[in-house]
């Protein structure tokens, strides 16, 4: 048996968060996760298997998860049956940007590890650099920039990262969207979007998509054993490429295109 998690650690955080999810949903362990950026919350109500059981509350009523401290942001959990899977919906995340740390933005992740998951779907509203890329599509994420200068992972935990964003999944997901876009997306600390001089550094490194969430949970879900698949949604171009930023217009655009992130899902998600 493992060695139980030291006292006060996030580990064993995870493992009362995942304790109370148990007890909460009446389902001891859950298969997959699915953390919904900001648009993406209406892309799972397509998602459940007719007439399974779902259950949602706030994901306050889990110890360890700190109440939204932006106005407006459903800091709700779902549990739902997708093609048979038991599935684990975050609506809603903590952002580093919060100012509370590394441990809030990836104590979801690690619930979810803890839960049962072995696999997590990181979704998220970004902005668009690369040239061809337009408001409004979904770009799988092949690799990432880890700009916040941040990591979850303390101690001589030397992780190697070279397919944080599984093949396996992105093979799958090609199959059912052979047409999607595929991109290196950058997580900057935020809360401020980036100056243009800072998009062109970005684009100078590699980075196709710029945006202020996944990176450290993908480094922490990657850490703890989940296959990864990361999903965003270009929602604006980046600063100094088209019109001002607007944040309205970025939960328009998820609207709009939640159907299709919806089927794009559901297709995915059993497999
Ligand atoms: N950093 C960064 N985050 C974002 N999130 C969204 I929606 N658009 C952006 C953007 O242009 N830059």
């Amino acid at each position: 048996p493992s060695a139980a998690p030291t006292p006060g650690s996030p580990a064993e955080a995870a493992g009362a968060a995942a304790a109370a999810l148990a007890e909460r949903t009446g389902v001891a362990s859950h298969d997959l996760a699915i953390v919904l950026g900001s648009g993406w919350v209406p892309a799972i109500d397509v998602l459940p298997d007719p007439g399974s059981d779902v259950v949602e509350f706030p994901v306050t009523e889990l110890p360890g998860f700190l109440p939204p401290a932006v106005e407006g942001h459903a800091g709700r959990v779902r549990s739902l049956s997708v093609g048979g899977k038991r599935v684990l919906a975050f609506l809603g995340r903590t952002h580093l940007y919060e100012g509370r740390g590394v441990e809030p933005v990836v104590h979801g992740v690690r619930t979810a590890a803890a839960a049962g998951c072995r696999v997590v779907v990181l979704t998220n509203a970004c902005g668009g650099l690369r040239p061809g890329l337009s408001v409004g599509d979904p770009v799988l994420l092949a690799d990432h920039l880890n700009l916040t200068g941040r990591t979850p992972l303390v101690g001589a935990r030397f992780v190697d990262l070279s397919d944080v964003y599984a093949a396996r999944l992105r093979a799958l997901v090609r199959e059912v969207d052979p047409d999607i876009a595929e991109g290196v997306y950058a997580q900057f600390p935020g809360p401020q979007y980036e100056t243009p001089a800072e998009v062109r550094m970005a684009g100078v490194l590699g980075a196709d998509l710029v945006g202020m969430s996944t990176v450290l949970e993908a480094v922490a879900a990657h850490a703890e054993g989940c296959e990864v698949l990361g999903i965003s949604l270009v929602t604006n171009l980046a600063a100094g490429l088209g019109d001002p930023l607007d944040h309205d217009e970025v939960l328009a655009v998820g609207k709009a295109a939640a159907t299709r992130m919806g089927e794009l899902l559901r297709r995915v998600v059993p497999r």
